[in-house]
């Protein structure tokens, strides 16, 4: 069975084909950042990346018919079970028209079903807003404010599963923290294969390549009430412009280590440190009895960052390296599992909406 993936970032849509489990070519599409900046919102972005998905389908000699499923990586939904979802209309006006949070992950679902018309399945695995959260973890500290479970969910259930394989478990036995650490970092804690806690990837957490994080928050009212800054200007600084971007100017930790003078390394350091804290944190949550410490995402790829959060985190429990992600991998086995009969797709009803 032929299965097109499709997971659109801030500056690119991958894009890839699988026969059934088996990848046959994956494309990272990339935007130019001035054509992007025509568009006012991500959502204007559709047809644009809808036609660079055909032409690279078209060029790889296939039309979409030739597909039993298109898998796409989920977007800012209301929050929702870990699973895969059946894409219709109710999601794809949901993220068109209501979603509160701005991602490019929400224009998956939405050019996935267009280019489909109807003839074949679309489905979404383990979107953004997953939340298995236990209530203690919801509580912000002020009624109005609820904490929200967004996460690289998708390759973190993926990499769960991984660590539980090559423990020789299954995922719904043991306890994990999961560190996600790209552009964003998500990190999660695990109990018996349910996502129990994580830090908000976009708003909380360690500071990451180009988000804050978690900031003091006296400090933010001030900046707030500045005059300094239109409220679009704010969001763009805490998310896009924070983090490295804001201390060193990029948001490529490679190059940083690479190219970077002391100084500006030791921003790295000071995110490694973050992210430590936040590990510990979701091993507290675990009460200290965590079977794996997991640490994916790109910045994995370099094994000195892996062995210093190792140097604080050591005494936890055993460290595991997953470097990259698999979300296309995932997404795939999503549409696959439910395309085999081995897993029912569910069908997403909208429930209240909390995420603002
Ligand atoms: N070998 C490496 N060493 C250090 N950082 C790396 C390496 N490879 C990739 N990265 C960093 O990983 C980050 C991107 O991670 P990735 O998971 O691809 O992010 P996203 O999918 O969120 O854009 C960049 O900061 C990049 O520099
Ligand atoms: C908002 C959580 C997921 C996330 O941060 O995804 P990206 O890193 O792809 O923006």
């Amino acid at each position: 069975m032929l299965i097109l993936t499709i997971n659109p970032g801030s500056t690119s849509t991958k894009v890839a084909i699988f026969a059934d489990n088996k990848k046959l070519v994956q494309r990272t599409l990339r935007h130019d950042v001035d054509e992007l900046e025509k568009f006012n919102d991500i959502m204007e972005q559709e047809e644009f990346r809808k036609k660079a998905i055909l032409d690279f389908i078209e060029s790889e000699g296939y039309k979409i018919e030739d597909f039993s499923a298109i898998a796409c990586r989920g977007g800012i939904l209301p929050p929702l079970e870990s699973g895969t979802y059946v894409v219709d209309e109710n999601m794809v006006d949901y993220l068109k028209n209501k979603t509160k949070v701005k991602h490019a992950s929400n224009l998956a679902a939405v050019i996935g079903f267009s280019l489909s018309s109807g003839r074949i399945p679309v489905y979404i695995t383990d979107p953004v807003s997953v939340d298995e959260m236990i209530d203690e973890a919801r509580i912000s500290g002020i009624p109005e404010i609820e904490r929200l479970s967004l996460a690289h969910a998708l390759n973190i259930k993926a990499v769960a599963r991984e660590v539980a394989s090559q423990l020789g478990k299954k995922y719904e036995e043991l306890n994990m923290v999961i560190a996600h650490l790209g552009g964003g970092i998500s990190v999660t804690a695990h109990e018996k294969g349910r996502m129990i806690d994580v830090n908000n990837a976009n708003d909380e957490g360690p500071f990451s390549p180009e988000r804050t994080g978690e900031l003091p928050v006296g400090d933010v009212v001030k900046l707030c009430f500045s005059g300094k800054y239109s409220k679009n200007e704010l969001k763009k600084l805490f998310v896009g412009k924070g983090g490295l971007v804001a201390y060193v100017g990029t948001n490529d930790v490679k190059k940083i280590l690479e190219e970077g003078s002391d100084e500006e390394r030791f921003f790295v350091d000071a995110m490694v440190y973050q992210i430590a804290k936040e590990i510990g944190g979701m091993c507290a949550v675990l009460k200290g009895k965590v079977d794996a410490i997991v640490i994916t995402g790109g910045i994995a790829n370099n094994p000195k960052i892996v062995e210093k959060i190792k140097s604080y985190v050591f005494k936890f429990a055993p460290v595991f390296s997953v470097p990259g992600e698999f979300e296309m991998e995932a997404l795939a086995m999503g549409a696959l599992r439910v395309l085999r009969g081995e897993e029912k797709a569910k069908t997403w009803g909208e429930k209240d909406e909390k995420i603002s």
